[in-house]
């Protein structure tokens, strides 16, 4: 658990006697040797920061406004400043140092130097360690992300889905048809269209013809309704071992990146996997992405048995207390070799070794091939077991509608979506705000 995750308790319990403290400290009239020893302009402005945060709401966006107030770029002066507000929530020594050493690298990593290049991931970082992802404020920042991810298919579908209610004043046959070419124009698939349109018309008895709004919100109600929500699966003995599936290109290998990056945020040990022995640079690639985000890492050569790996990476993983295990797997092998076998004979020595794993097999689908992705999943469920699916590059496609036919036709949950190729790229996924980002 990261060390913020005690932030809230401690933030809130002690918020009053912290704005007490403070406030006695401010009476203390200091005499004229006393003032100039104690307090330095360097010393009043963390005291007016300190007393500032501990009176404001406990909302993160709010603390980050207080703390970077003035701050332009990178440097020492935010050094300072982060490590004052983890003073502040008593945060072990070695954690903030860590935490900050971290974050310094990435940018020098990413070559950043200007707070508006940086403040999203900070804010997102303290997200995670914070485990404050759910609350509002970082809703609504995952809302705003997601709309802009959105923006190609929310052009085609919101502006033609509004063009046509503004246009008509009944809910008549031609409108109902306009409505199905524009959702399968936006890749929705066809029978989801139908079954979508079916509980539409059903809906529109209870508004007025015509009325944008209304329908507006009935459909974004219904668009909401068609998303399962994932379960939340109990792990009896760590690590957590989830394997990764999906062809090449899709943006797998970004995908597990992306996913050990919050896992680590959030404090925990991981160790990513390479068991797609079969493309040549598919281990490298995984190996540079765990030496960026600072994780475990575990193959063999080029060409070794998958099977074995993920037996050895198991290994590995319980005599050095991982808490959380991703395998990446071939999106193809020879194709003598079955790939289904492949990943069912992965899946039984993981098994083997350690009872109940893989906890989670994840399908990983790019969003810009539309329809293809639907049969990506028709291909894979058929002989591995799916529990969740990721789909990516949503941000680069105009046809965003295919994650409603997903989940309509195979009522897989859809956890993530990605959203850009860096590491805070990957997104919780909830059908509601995506139905809302998308009507808006
Ligand atoms: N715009 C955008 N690009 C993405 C996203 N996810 C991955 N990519 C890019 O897609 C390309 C393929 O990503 P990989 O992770 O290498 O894909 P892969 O499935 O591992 O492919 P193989 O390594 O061939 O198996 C890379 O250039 C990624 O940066 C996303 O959400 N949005």
């Amino acid at each position: 658990m990261g060390f913020f995750s005690k932030i809230k308790k401690l933030w809130k319990k002690d918020k009053q006697d912290q704005t007490q403290k403070i406030q006695i400290e401010e009476k203390k009239v200091p005499t004229q040797e006393t003032q100039e020893i104690s307090s330095t302009p360097k010393e009043d402005l963390e005291q007016k920061i300190s007393l500032a945060l501990a009176q404001a709401e406990p909302r993160l966006s709010i603390w980050l406004d207080i703390l970077l107030q003035d701050i332009e770029t990178k440097g020492d002066e935010l050094w300072s400043r982060l490590e004052l507000f983890f003073n502040k929530l008593e945060v072990p020594q070695k954690e903030a140092s860590d935490f900050i050493a971290k974050f310094k690298d990435w940018l020098d990593k990413m070559e950043y130097e200007h707070i508006s290049e940086f403040r999203s991931e900070l804010q997102y970082r303290l997200a995670l360690a914070l485990d404050l992802e759910d609350e509002e404020d970082e809703r609504s920042r995952l809302f705003i992300k997601l709309s802009e991810g959105l923006s190609k298919t929310k052009a085609q579908l919101s502006k033609q889905i509004n063009n046509l209610i503004s246009s008509s004043s009944h809910f008549d046959t031609n409108f109902w048809e306009q409505l199905e070419e524009i959702l399968i124009m936006a890749d929705v698939g066809f029978n989801p269209t139908l079954k979508l349109i079916d509980n539409l018309k059903l809906r529109a008895k209870e508004i007025s013809p015509g009325d944008q709004e209304a329908f507006k919100k009935i459909f974004a109600q219904e668009l909401a309704s068609l998303f399962p929500k994932p379960s939340k699966k109990l792990i009896a003995l760590k690590p957590e071992v989830v394997l990764l599936i999906g062809v090449n290109g899709v943006g797998k290998t970004t995908t597990i990146a992306k996913l050990a990056y919050r896992a680590q945020m959030q404090g925990k040990k991981v160790l990513m996997v390479g068991a797609d022995t079969f493309r040549a640079a598919a281990i490298e690639q995984l190996k540079i992405w765990a030496d960026r985000v600072g994780v475990g890492f575990y193959s063999k050569e080029h060409g070794s048995d998958p099977a074995a790996v993920a037996y050895e990476a198991m290994d590995k993983a319980l005599k050095e207390n991982f808490d959380l295990v991703l395998v990446d797997t071939a999106g193809r092998l020879h194709t003598k070799v079955n790939l289904m076998e492949e990943l069912s004979k992965i899946k039984r020595v993981l098994n083997k070794k350690h009872p109940g794993s893989p906890h989670r097999t994840i399908l990983v689908l790019d969003a810009t091939t539309g329809q293809n992705a639907l049969s990506q999943v028709d291909l894979f469920s058929k002989s591995v077991p799916i529990d969740e699916i990721i789909l990516t590059k949503l941000d680069g496609t105009a046809k965003g509608g295919v994650v409603v036919g997903i989940a309509s036709e195979y009522n897989i949950p859809i956890t993530f979506i990605g959203l850009g190729e860096k590491m805070e790229d990957l997104r919780p996924f909830d059908g509601k705000s995506f139905a809302k980002a998308l009507l808006d």
